[in-house]
């Protein structure tokens, strides 16, 4: 089967501690900047996140979350429409960023952090993101343990789908993302990205986010260090295109699309 050339979601964090690049887009200018070249790298959805979801992250209040994203977000809607999404757990944060301009509520707790949160996602009427996480960020990585990691992150998305649509979120507006390295060992990372075909036979939009993660690591030991999984972020975005995902988050969004335009120059000349 021929898949469209997913759309790329270019990663803008604006924290202190995101694991490959904390700090580097804080200050408010420097972020804008790093928005604007994502934009001329080809991104066409900014992901944009003020508080790290990595294991051990400091936890941010809503009121300094919303301080880190909400210009931000203003300030790229006043020169570009490109499609933004807020990074965030918190409904009061994503009800500001929609305010600010945003499309897309991305929500690595599919919904779960406050009881109200599906009915807020209803309420704002934007395009929700649910990922598949086991535990907290603070805990995720301790030995998760799964007996069928596939299906039961699959039954998770279905369940929390049905969750989101009974608050009133429209499905044509969910998307699922298996949440890679989000409470997973490497193998369940692998059983997850081979059977991407199965979750995105599901009838949704799925996003993969993979870039610079340490599972990566775990098969080249030499990638210690995460701005050296390069080679092996494009590997896996590359084959979420082969599966049929609708978008790919990641970091080097200029180095993808030019991996992704040779993907689709291939598959073009083999039809
Ligand atoms: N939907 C979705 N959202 C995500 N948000 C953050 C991260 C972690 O990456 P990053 O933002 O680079 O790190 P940090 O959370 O430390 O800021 N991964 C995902 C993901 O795989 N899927």
């Amino acid at each position: 089967m021929i898949h469209a050339v997913p759309r790329v979601m270019g990663v803008v964090n604006v924290t202190p501690d995101s694991f490959s690049d904390g700090g580097r887009f804080f200050d408010p200018a420097a972020a804008l900047s790093h928005a604007r070249r994502l934009i001329d790298d080809g991104a066409t959805i900014l992901d944009i996140g003020g508080e790290s979801t990595r294991p051990g992250a400091d936890p941010v209040s809503e009121a300094e979350e919303i301080a880190r994203v909400a210009p931000l977000i203003r300030a790229i809607r006043a020169e570009s429409d490109v499609a933004i999404s807020i990074d965030t757990m918190k409904p009061g944060v994503a009800r500001a960023a929609v305010a600010a301009g945003a499309d897309i509520w991305n929500d690595v707790a599919a919904l779960r952090f406050a009881p109200d949160a599906p009915e807020v996602a209803a309420e704002l009427g934007c395009e929700v993101i649910l990922m598949h996480m086991r535990g907290e960020p603070g805990t995720m990585q301790d030995e998760p343990r799964y007996d069928d990691v596939v299906a039961e992150v699959e039954a998770f998305l279905l369940a929390r789908a049905l969750t989101a649509m009974a608050a009133g979120v429209e499905r044509e507006k969910i998307w699922l993302d298996p949440g890679i390295g989000f409470g997973k060992t490497l193998e369940h990372n692998l059983a997850l990205l081979a059977a991407l075909p199965r979750l995105v036979a599901l009838g949704y939009p799925v996003l993969l986010g993979a870039s610079r993660k340490r599972f990566i690591a775990a098969i080249d030991p030499r990638a210690q260090d995460a701005r050296d999984r390069l080679g092996g972020s494009l590997a896996v975005h590359l084959h979420g295109a082969d599966c049929g995902v609708e978008a790919v988050r990641v970091h080097d969004v200029r180095e993808m699309t030019q991996a992704l335009a040779v993907w689709k120059a291939i598959v073009a000349s083999g039809r």
